[in-house]
């Protein structure tokens, strides 16, 4: 067995080294039977591991030049079991197991099934040659199985037990490891002690040994022992099982090896040799924290105590006591580390920081005694009363704060503190008991010295508070300006709402104007349009509207218009419109009518409206309006249509005999035409002098003389002939052409007065009728005046004739401009006397000269009682404020006699003359006009008794 060929051995991948071989492994690695394996040279072992790491059989060549087969079965993950013979060698011989080499000590191998393989020299001395079964080796074989059942369990075993050897039965100490060949095959190596000496002279030292035996195996460190051999030093012979855990190993691992490998490295395992064998072989403890080294290669701090076993018999060995405080090093190492770190903290904080044990300082920081004012140390095992202010603060605060930290809380507040000086400060203060159910223990206070903040809070508090007072006036401030904002906006939305409802409304009684009338009168023509409906406009113009506006004042005439607009707002539904355009002309939209008697209905309920009399401040009056209606779409398409044919239309119901509605109908557009195409001629008229005056003689029947003429226009139409001036003069005022035609006719009136005065008329007098609009122009004094300067006539032959009508309207305006003229000389006639509303009393205001009084009361005076009694009135209070009286429209002898007889003195008429053109007056004025003086008494004297 030692000698045969096949070197077999196991070779560790992880520490490069070979851990076992038997007799012809050494001799190929020329090791005699007492050097380690692991003494191998690491060139050999590196060539061995590049052959490994083919992982297929492979060769090597040795010193002596032979070759060599290999081949490697892997046993674990780090161990290779490698077998390997000569080239040439093909006979094997049968074992292929581990062999003893260990020729000195008691070693046996046995098979898996517990055969005897081989022994050492010295087993084979001692044991019984007849042995074959390691059971055989054991007194009681219960304790063989005993230790078997251990070996299979964790592959090794050590007991004492009693043996058979050649000598008889003794105790044996018996260590047994399984060795793997494969991973279905291993052997057991037995090595046994003999302790019989010990065991048999002292029980008592046998059963101490049996306790230490367990002690050893079962204690909590690590135990090992250790012995020096003349070629293996400090090599492990024994170790529990804790010693082998802590490295990292088995302990049959580490039996038989050098303790070497529990070193980080050589260098470090001969000094600690250098440093402990002096001092053990005294037989001194030696104790000393060292790093030592893992299985696994990772280094850890244990705590190691050796002592020799005995001093007299250095061979017995050393034990070592190993504890592994790798941790306990590095918790102690974390907890110095956090010590310090704290410390720094302490040391560097921001914050002062205090330990307090029953209210006294157990440990500051520099920055707690800086905060207060105190000089480092200063304040250690003082009471913590001397930075309060006052004892009273103090006792508050230990009842505020320790209350708290008693339930575990943090306790946290602002406190004016006192500094060493006595100064009071601020200090945001927090603390927490160190164990809250034991406040003895003391308390940990944080504080921080907050004045600077606390100062700059009540200096913030104190600007917003400004601030606030600031911000609280200004914003009164601008809610005034606000409010007064809203007062102008409101007054100018107001303002502009008035201006939009004057821009588009009348003034005077508030209904729509002409431009929102035709704004709405499109609208309504295209929702006409639209809705394929039909509406209908109605064009009304006041009858008479003119006198009474004339006779009683622009005041009660407008207050006529307003009630007018009433009455026509009445009959109209909410979404008609009803406008005025000026004067007396109104119009009214009857939208979405279905027929024609829609808009009679409406016109019926407009006429019956007018016969209501309207109640006006002097008196009350009646007037009727003409209506003209165009409907759409028949009567006109466009608003500018339909207007102008309403207009038309009311022409012709105002031709008709006012009060009347009339519909329009084709033609009466042609009346229309007309009425514009008079007022253009007009224009021209005037333009091309087409005008001519014609005088009718004023005669005095005292003396039958023509004492003057009444100029009266006539308009020379070169292709209609003469056109009277009823044909013209109301729509010359109405166009206002009327103040031109006006200046013109006086104008001309006078060159004619100064014509006949050069002619020698002396005394000669020239009546002009003025209208209403010329004598309202504001220059119309003046413009008198420098005609009758220009024309260079005497003012007194002038006699201007104004309606009664005229000088009622602005009656006080009149009575100035007439007293200027009557200053200026002129004289003044009311004409159509009679016929207006003036006061005789009144009158006498008027810087009047005369009275004409109208002809429809001398037309019939000789058949109309009442009549003649007006005339007969007039004519005797006219004398009776001085004026003179002038009878107008004398055709007969008889209205003249009749006349005569009442007082009057001054007559015109046809029956003394028409009017006829100046040319003709000269003649006339020479002529005698002599009447019958008599009245007719058949007529009047039945109805007037004469004064
Ligand atoms: N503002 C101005 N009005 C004027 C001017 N010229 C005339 N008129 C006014 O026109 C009205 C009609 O005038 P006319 O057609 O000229 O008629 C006058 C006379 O012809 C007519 N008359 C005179 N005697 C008689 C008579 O015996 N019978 C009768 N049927 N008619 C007669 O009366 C008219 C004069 O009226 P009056 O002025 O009231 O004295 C007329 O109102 C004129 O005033 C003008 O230049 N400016």
């Amino acid at each position: 067995m030692q000698s045969t060929d096949i070197a077999i051995w196991a070779y560790s991948t992880e520490k490069l080294e070979i851990q076992w071989g038997n007799r012809a492994a050494r001799r190929f690695w020329n090791l005699d039977e007492k050097t380690c394996f692991s003494h191998l040279t690491p060139q050999r072992l590196s060539k061995l591991q590049q052959a490994l790491d083919l992982d297929q059989p492979f060769s090597l060549s040795t010193e002596n030049h032979e070759i060599r087969c290999f081949q490697a079965e892997r046993l674990s993950d780090s161990t290779y079991l490698i077998t390997e013979k000569l080239r040439d060698t093909t006979e094997c011989k049968a074992h292929e197991t581990p062999t003893v080499f260990d020729q000195n000590n008691l070693i046996s191998s046995y098979d898996q099934s517990g055969y005897l393989i081989e022994r050492s020299d010295l087993a084979q001395l001692t044991f019984n040659t007849s042995e074959s079964r390691i059971t055989d080796r054991f007194v009681d074989v219960e304790e063989a199985h005993s230790a078997l059942e251990q070996v299979d369990l964790t592959d090794y075993s050590e007991g004492v037990y009693r043996v058979h050897t050649v000598q008889g039965e003794r105790w044996h100490l018996i260590q047994i490891t399984k060795f793997y060949v494969s991973a279905t095959r291993w052997l057991y190596q037995m090595r046994e002690t003999d302790i019989d000496p010990l065991a048999r002279t002292n029980e008592r030292y046998r059963d101490t040994l049996l306790e230490q035996q367990v002690l050893f195996e079962h204690a909590g460190t690590g135990v090992c022992f250790t012995k020096d051999f003349p070629n293996s030093p400090r090599q492990i012979v024994r170790c529990n099982s804790t010693f082998a855990e802590i490295y990292g190993y088995q302990a049959t691992e580490l039996i038989g090896q050098s303790s070497a490998m529990l070193y980080p490295d050589t260098q470090e395992y001969y000094a600690i040799g250098n440093s402990a064998y002096p001092q053990l072989k005294e037989g001194t403890l030696f104790q000393r924290r060292l790093r030592m080294k893992r299985k696994n290669g990772s280094l850890f701090w244990s705590q190691i105590r050796g002592k020799m076993i005995s001093p007299e018999n250095p061979d017995l060995g050393y034990i070592w006591i190993v504890e592994d405080i790798n941790d306990y090093v590095h918790a102690n190492h974390t907890l110095k580390t956090l010590l310090h770190e704290h410390q720094l903290i302490l040391d560097h904080a921001m914050v002062g920081i205090v330990f307090l044990k029953n209210r006294k300082v157990t440990h500051c920081n520099r920055r707690f005694e800086e905060i207060f004012g105190y000089n480092e140390g200063e304040l250690k095992g003082s009471c913590s009363r001397q930075w309060y202010l006052s004892e009273a603060d103090w006792l508050k605060a230990g009842a505020d704060c320790y209350e708290p930290l008693s339930e575990g809380n943090v306790f946290r507040g602002e406190m004016l503190l006192s500094r060493k000086d006595g100064s009071p400060l601020w200090c945001d203060v927090r603390s927490k008991a160190i164990n809250p159910s034991d406040l003895d223990q003391g308390s940990i206070w944080i504080t921080m010295d907050i004045t600077e903040r606390k100062e700059a809070d009540a200096a913030l508090a104190k600007a917003h508070e400004e601030l606030e007072q600031r911000v609280e006036e200004r914003t009164e401030a601008l809610a005034a300006v606000v409010e007064n904002l809203h007062l102008e906006i409101s007054e100018r939305r107001i303002a502009e709402e008035r201006v939009k409802h004057m821009a588009l409304h009348d003034s005077l009684t508030g209904l729509p104007n002409r431009a929102l009338l035709e704004e709405r009168l499109e609208q309504a023509v295209k929702n006409a349009s639209l809705n394929d409906s039909q509406l209908a406009v109605l064009f009304i113009d006041l009858d008479r509207f003119k006198h009474i506006n004339d006779s009683l004042g622009h005041h009660e005439g407008d207050q006529l218009l307003i009630q007018v607009a009433n009455k026509l707002h009445e009959v109209i539904k909410h979404s008609d419109t009803v406008a005025r355009l000026g004067g007396d002309e109104f119009v009214i939209i009857l939208d979405n009518i279905q027929n024609v008697s829609d808009v009679n209905h409406i016109i019926d309920r407009i006429h019956t409206e007018f016969q209501q009399e309207i109640q006006l401040a002097l008196q009350d009056v009646y007037i009727t309006p003409s209506i003209g209606i165009a409907l759409y779409p028949n009567d006109g398409k466009s608003a500018i249509e339909l207007m102008k044919n309403a207009d038309a239309a009311m022409y012709h119901a105002k031709d008709n005999g006012r009060n009347c509605s009339q519909f329009f109908t084709r033609g009466i557009d042609d009346t229309l035409q007309e009425r514009i195409g008079l007022e253009n001629a007009l224009h021209h008229a005037l333009k091309q002098q087409q005008f001519q005056l014609y005088y009718q003689p004023q005669v005095d029947v005292s003396s039958n003389k023509m004492i003057g003429a009444e100029a009266l226009i006539r308009w020379i139409h070169p292709e209609k002939g003469i056109i009277p001036p009823d044909a013209f003069i109301p729509l010359a005022e109405e166009t206002g052409l009327i103040v031109d035609i006006g200046r013109w006719v006086l104008e001309s009136a006078c060159q004619q007065l100064r014509a006949w005065t050069d002619q020698g008329m002396d005394g000669f007098v020239v009546s002009v009728n003025l209208s209403a609009l010329q004598v309202q122009q504001p220059d119309f004094v003046s413009d008198v005046c420098q005609i009758i300067k220009r024309c260079g006539i005497q003012p007194e032959r002038l006699d201007l004739e104004l309606t009664e009508s005229m000088i009622m309207r602005n009656a006080e305006e009149t009575i100035k401009t007439l007293k200027q003229l009557s200053e200026q000389g002129l004289q003044i006639s009311i004409d159509d006397f009679g016929t207006g509303y003036s006061s005789l009393s009144y009158l006498k205001r008027f810087p009047l000269d005369k009275l004409k009084i109208d002809r429809s009361f001398v037309n019939d005076i000789t058949n109309d009682p009442d009549d003649a009694m007006i005339c007969r009135t007039i004519i005797s209070m006219a004398h009776n404020l001085n004026l003179k009286v002038i009878a107008e429209g004398v055709e007969t002898n008889e209205q003249q006699a009749l006349m005569r007889s009442y007082g009057c003195e001054l007559y015109q008429g046809y029956l003394f003359s028409r009017p006829v053109p100046a040319s003709e007056i000269p003649a006339l004025r020479e002529r005698s006009f002599e009447v019958d003086t008599n009245p007719p008494a058949s007529t009047i004297l039945d109805y007037i008794s004469v004064p």
